[in-house]
């Protein structure tokens, strides 16, 4: 598939013949699921190689700005069929992943996947993000946390910066207007014991889909009374 090809050239993926094959493998694997349970509106491999695979790739930049050249402990937050944390491990396999989901279906799909692919350093949890933020196990423990088509930005913060470890980066993949939502986030975010980095902006590869992702780093420790639990945080957002 040439688009492929051009997608694996454009963010620089290295040995992208395996990880070509790794892909197409995924994608049909997603695509076959899909006609039994849900997974995703994109049903067409062109779409999908766009939507789902390069907006994925678009976070290799930031992993390698921040990335201290140690292998990198990451977790995907409401990871669905594995985007982005599944396709950035095939990209980049010296990450280990966390793939994170409340959903036990979506989860069994991605523990299917990740046999049938035969990928090593990939972790399937199926839990509420909120509550891996209140177990030591996962507290402070990682270098990058990945979001995508999860929730606000407040909330999301709520989930995801418990679980960095100081000097983490979350990495929260938004549409192009996202500046009202992240000025909205703004105290929840200092509060929570981090800071936005930047807003970057950007147009997809071979394809005119445009994208934000919110560079939010962790400063300071998490005051212990955060995340609270699920109905406090739909209840009363930060
Ligand atoms: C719209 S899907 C997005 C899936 C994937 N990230 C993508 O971009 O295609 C949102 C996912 O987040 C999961 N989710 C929602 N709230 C969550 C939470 N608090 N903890 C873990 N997963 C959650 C849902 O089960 C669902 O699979």
């Amino acid at each position: 598939m040439e688009l492929l090809d051009r997608i694996l050239e454009y963010y620089r993926v290295k040995n992208p013949l395996v990880v070509k094959q790794l892909f197409l493998k995924y994608m049909n694997l997603v695509l076959k699921k899909n006609k039994l349970f849900n997974l995703t509106a994109i049903e067409d491999e062109e779409g999908f190689v766009i939507k789902h695979i390069a907006d994925s790739l678009s976070l290799l930049k930031f992993i390698e700005e921040e990335d201290s050249g140690k292998n990198p402990v990451a977790i995907d937050i409401g990871s669905g069929f594995g985007v982005p944390g599944l396709v950035l491990k095939i990209a980049k396999p010296s990450i280990t992943v966390f793939l994170n989901d409340s959903n036990r279906k979506k989860c069994n799909f991605m523990m299917e996947a990740k046999e049938s692919l035969g990928i090593a350093g990939v972790e399937v949890i199926c839990d509420r993000a909120e509550n891996l933020g209140r177990k030591e196990v996962f507290r402070e423990r990682f270098d990058f946390a990945f979001a995508r088509a999860v929730d606000k930005l407040n909330v999301l913060c709520e989930y995801a910066i418990p679980l960095l470890k100081i000097g983490g980066v979350f990495l929260a993949q938004k549409g192009y207007d996202c500046e009202d939502e992240c000025e909205n986030a703004k105290e929840a975010i200092d509060v929570l014991g981090a800071e936005v980095l930047r807003i970057e902006k950007f147009v997809l590869p071979c394809s005119d889909e445009k994208r934000s992702v919110i560079v939010i780093k962790k400063l300071r420790q998490t005051p212990s009374n955060f995340p609270r639990n699920t109905k406090q945080i739909v209840k009363k957002p930060l």
